[in-house]
């Protein structure tokens, strides 16, 4: 297939797109790199520095797409507690003038990044039925855009799937999590045992969980990005399906950092902080659609591998 990749020069895009690329599919990659970098995009794959606002003059209608993959988007919690506007705007009005081009050009394939954070969570894994209750503006923008792909689906006809990721992790090879700042638990937690910070600041330890942290599913990328290639090929014209992505296992913030002590060998001090504002509490999911109807299967469910692997990734480039 000919297909577009938004933001394919991130973190989770960038193993999609390397992965679209092994399985023969000719793929064009637009991204701002206001948090991607170019040499994410391998060799071959046609790339333009490009706001998605903008997209239109890629996504044309003689362009002849088969499908678009939409990973662009704003995506720190914390930022969209501050400034809610700049969420509105990439994650939801460029969606919108997305979805234009995709309705002009007739592309009949969509695949959608949200957000497992957006259940109402308990200690039970999360289903796609669960009820969501965007707790923070990041959420709310992903749970935007997964209602206006109900209404594309069922008025203009697209194809269009909805994965819920629950919290991407690890590496695959070059190809690993470099966000500048970092903001996220495992990356952190790495650079503090690799000697680059001089401790973690852990945001809440009163939560109502088993040891007061925060719980999270970490999935490893590459499982996520393979469910892409399967959601491809199962989606069906005039219909909006939502899959959740994670391995159905929680561990707390402290059991994180705990992993990340044995897999390194290495000590983490770590500072207890306030909560950090706009924080689901528990988020874990039920993935049982998503092995029943596209056959996915993780491959790599370890957390200790899923640590290995970003450690292996870190170690590399921070020398
Ligand atoms: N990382 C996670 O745990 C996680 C979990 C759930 C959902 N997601 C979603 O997955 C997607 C990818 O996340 P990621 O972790 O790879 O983040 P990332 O920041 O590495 O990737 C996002 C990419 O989009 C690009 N981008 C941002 N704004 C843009 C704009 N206006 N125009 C064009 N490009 C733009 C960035 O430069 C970057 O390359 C996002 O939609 C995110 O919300 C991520
Ligand atoms: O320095 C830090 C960083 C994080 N945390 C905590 O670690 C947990 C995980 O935080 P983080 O790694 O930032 O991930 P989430 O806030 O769970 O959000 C990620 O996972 C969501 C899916 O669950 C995605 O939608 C988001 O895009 C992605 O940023 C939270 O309790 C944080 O408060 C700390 O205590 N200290």
């Amino acid at each position: 297939m000919k297909l577009l990749v938004t933001g394919g020069a991130g973190y989770i895009g960038g193993v999609v797109v390397h992965q679209l690329v092994a399985a023969g599919h000719e793929v064009t990659v637009i991204d701002d790199l206001s948090s991607g970098y170019a040499d994410v995009v391998p060799a071959g794959v046609e790339f333009h520095q490009m706001d998605v606002h903008d997209v239109a003059k890629v996504l044309t209608p003689d362009a002849g797409f088969d499908g678009v993959l939409h990973f662009a988007a704003k995506i720190e919690v914390g930022e969209s507690v501050k400034y809610p506007e700049r969420f509105w705007d990439t994650n939801v009005r460029g969606t919108l003038t997305l979805l234009d081009a995709v309705r002009a050009a007739r592309v009949p394939r969509f695949i959608f990044s949200s957000t497992g954070s957006m259940y109402r969570a308990t200690a039970e894994p999360s289903t796609e039925e669960t009820e969501v209750a965007p707790q923070n503006p990041y959420a709310a923008t992903k749970l935007m855009v997964d209602l206006m792909l109900a209404g594309e689906a069922a008025g203009h006809g697209l194809g269009a799937v909805t994965l819920r990721y629950f919290n991407a992790a690890g590496a695959v090879g070059h190809l690993g999590e470099r966000h500048d700042p970092e903001s996220h638990l495992i990356p952190i937690v790495l650079q503090v045992a690799a000697g680059k910070r001089d401790k973690l600041a852990l945001y809440g330890d009163d939560y109502d969980t088993p040891d007061g942290t925060c719980v999270r599913d970490y999935i490893h990328v590459e499982d996520l990005a393979s469910a892409h290639l399967l959601a491809l090929d199962a989606i069906k014209p005039g219909r909006h399906e939502i899959y959740n992505l994670g391995n159905g296992n929680g561990f707390s913030n402290l059991e994180v950092i705990e992993a990340v002590r044995a897999v390194t060998g290495h000590p983490v001090p770590v500072e207890l902080q306030a909560r950090r504002p706009g924080d689901v509490v528990v988020g874990i999911s039920s993935s049982a659609k998503a092995r029943r109807e596209l056959g996915w299967e993780p491959r790599r469910p370890d957390l200790h591998d899923i640590i290995r692997s970003a450690w292996e990734f870190y170690s590399a480039r921070l020398g």
